[in-house]
């Protein structure tokens, strides 16, 4: 890790547990979105511990937290009906999730230059003008990712 991550990890162990107990990150993606930019919906997987800490900076974005799709689900439903929460993302903001945030849902960002925000929103009090309605991406995003990547003996269940 280079050495000014060094910092910013230990205050995410010191204040989290979410992505591993004890051991803290060994993993830190780096994401630039231009406004309009998004990441389709998804799940971070297997190969990781079930927690995650991601690190906003400059322009804020919204993320949506959507159910995975089940077998009783209408296949052309495009996703909003499964839509449980949506959290602003604001500069200088730490999102932490696990649980059934990381288990049971996707998540992703809409690739839109202006986010709607509905009452969905999870952190209304985080925006600049709470009970604004739309949110301007304005710019580039910059996020950091932080997890740990579990050892990949120890997933495949080889590690006795
Ligand atoms: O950039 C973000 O805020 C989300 C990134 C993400 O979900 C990922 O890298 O898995
Ligand atoms: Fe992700």
């Amino acid at each position: 890790m280079p050495n000014w991550l060094q910092p910013l990890l230990q205050r995410m162990a010191q204040e989290t547990a979410a992505v591993g107990p004890g051991q803290g990150a060994n993993h830190v993606l780096l994401n630039v979105y231009r406004s309009g930019e998004g990441i389709m919906p998804h799940q971070d997987g297997p190969l990781y511990h079930p927690g995650v800490c991601i690190l906003s900076l400059a322009a804020p974005a919204v993320m949506r937290f959507t159910r995975k799709r089940s077998s009783t689900d209408n296949e052309s439903s495009g996703g909003r009906e499964r839509l449980v929460a949506s959290v602003a993302l604001m500069p200088r903001s730490l999102l932490v999730f696990c649980g059934d945030a990381y288990h049971s849902c996707l998540h992703g960002i809409d690739e839109v230059d202006a986010e709607m925000l509905d009452e969905t929103v999870v952190n209304m009090a985080a925006l600049p003008q709470p009970g604004d309605t739309v949110l301007q991406r304005g710019g580039e995003r910059f996020s950091l990712t932080v997890r740990r990547v579990l050892r990949t003996k120890n997933v495949l269940g080889l590690r006795k």
